[in-house]
Formats: structure tokens, sequence, C-alpha cells
């Protein structure tokens, strides 16, 4: 695991935590396997469909709000229990008990400027973000210094973990890019703590 020292949080990266056969298996089994859904946004009271589609697993009876939505999870498939419990083992301390998933069906899908700061998450959460395939850029900006910024282009197979105070001084996004014809899944692994 490479560590990049940002100041005022922390990022861990894998790029090699599967191998390219693995990470394609992985997407075969994740494209038959989960529900995918398209949520919509309100926005000044017009509604939006997400520009990806979103899938949630985990425990039962855990709920969780993201982007302003009221999520109830799916029970864990066996993939992802499965990457749940290699993360895990790495990683040597942190749990989780849901995850979100996101699916990038092109370069023109996105995800905005946002952090992962729900209250449910508990103050500096480990985050672990699993990417597969068309490889995509991860952007960071810290919020109080905006000329802060740090750019990674997260592969297929590679394991992201934020970590620390990275949630409460930084936000990232997931950029728009048009000449990307390939899909991205990102499966981003969370611990709830107050259901
Ligand atoms: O797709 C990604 O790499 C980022 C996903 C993300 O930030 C999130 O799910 O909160
Ligand atoms: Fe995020």
């Amino acid at each position: 695991m490479k560590q990049i020292s940002l100041g005022d949080g922390e990022l861990l990266y894998d790029p090699n935590f599967l191998s390219p056969e693995e990470a394609d298996t992985y997407i075969h089994q994740l494209m038959e396997e989960i529900i995918w859904k398209q949520e919509e946004i309100k926005l000044f009271g017009k509604v939006h469909p997400l520009p990806r589609k979103t899938a949630w697993y985990g425990d039962k009876g855990i709920t969780y709000t993201y982007s302003g939505l009221q999520n109830q999870p799916e029970r864990w498939s066996p993939t992802l229990l499965t990457l749940k419990e290699r993360i895990e083992n790495l990683l040597e301390g942190p749990t989780f008990n849901s995850v979100l998933l996101n699916w990038y069906r092109d370069g023109n899908d996105k995800m905005g400027w946002h952090s992962d700061d729900e209250p449910s998450l508990g103050r500096n959460p480990v985050i672990a973000s699993i990417s597969l395939g068309a490889p995509r850029f991860f952007d960071l900006r810290h919020k109080k210094d905006k000329t802060r910024k740090h750019r990674l282009e997260l592969t297929s197979g590679s394991l992201l973990v934020m970590q620390g105070e990275l949630q409460h001084h930084w936000v990232h996004q997931v950029p728009v890019q048009k000449r990307v014809k390939e899909g991205r899944i990102n499966l981003t692994f969370r611990d709830i703590k107050f259901p």
C-alpha cells in the first residue's frame, strides 16, 4: 500500500489490489448479481436522475442517507462478501457493514464534489474504495484552501482507502471524461456506526 500524505487526512492506494484477471471476473459477477437503480435527486424542487447507476448492499437493519436519499440495503451478495473480507484481511482492523456501488456507464457519468461526512459514519471514517473497469480521475480539493488539489487516476483492480480527517477537510469528485467510452464500477465499503 502506497501512502499519499495530503495533510489533513490520509490516503492509501494499492493499484494492484486485484490482478487484471480477477478484476475482469469481478466485473462480470457484479454485472450479473447487482440490482442497479436509477436514483433521482431533487434540487430546487426539480427532479434529476443521478448521472450514474447506484446500488446499496449491507447488513440487515442499517439505513443510510446518501445525497439526500434514504437507502435500505440489499443483503450482501457472495461476490460483495468476498471483496469485503479481502479488504478487511488486508487492512487488519477496520470492518465494514455496508457498501455503496456506483456504475459509471461511460465518461459522461460522474460524481460531483462532496465529502462522505454523514454523521452516521462517525468521526474520521475509514472508507475503502475498489475500482473496476475504465480508469477514471479522482480529484480531491481542500475545503478551506481551494488551491490545494490532488488528482489520482483510479485503475481497474485498485484499492483506495480514505481515512483520518480526510472527509472533514477535503472534498472529492469523479469528473466527466468525454473520451472514456468504457464503463467503470466503484465500490465504497463503509461502516455505519448508528443505523
Ligand atoms: O467512484 C469513485 O471513485 C468515488 C465514489 C464516491 O466518492 C462515493 O461513493 O462517495
Ligand atoms: Fe465519496
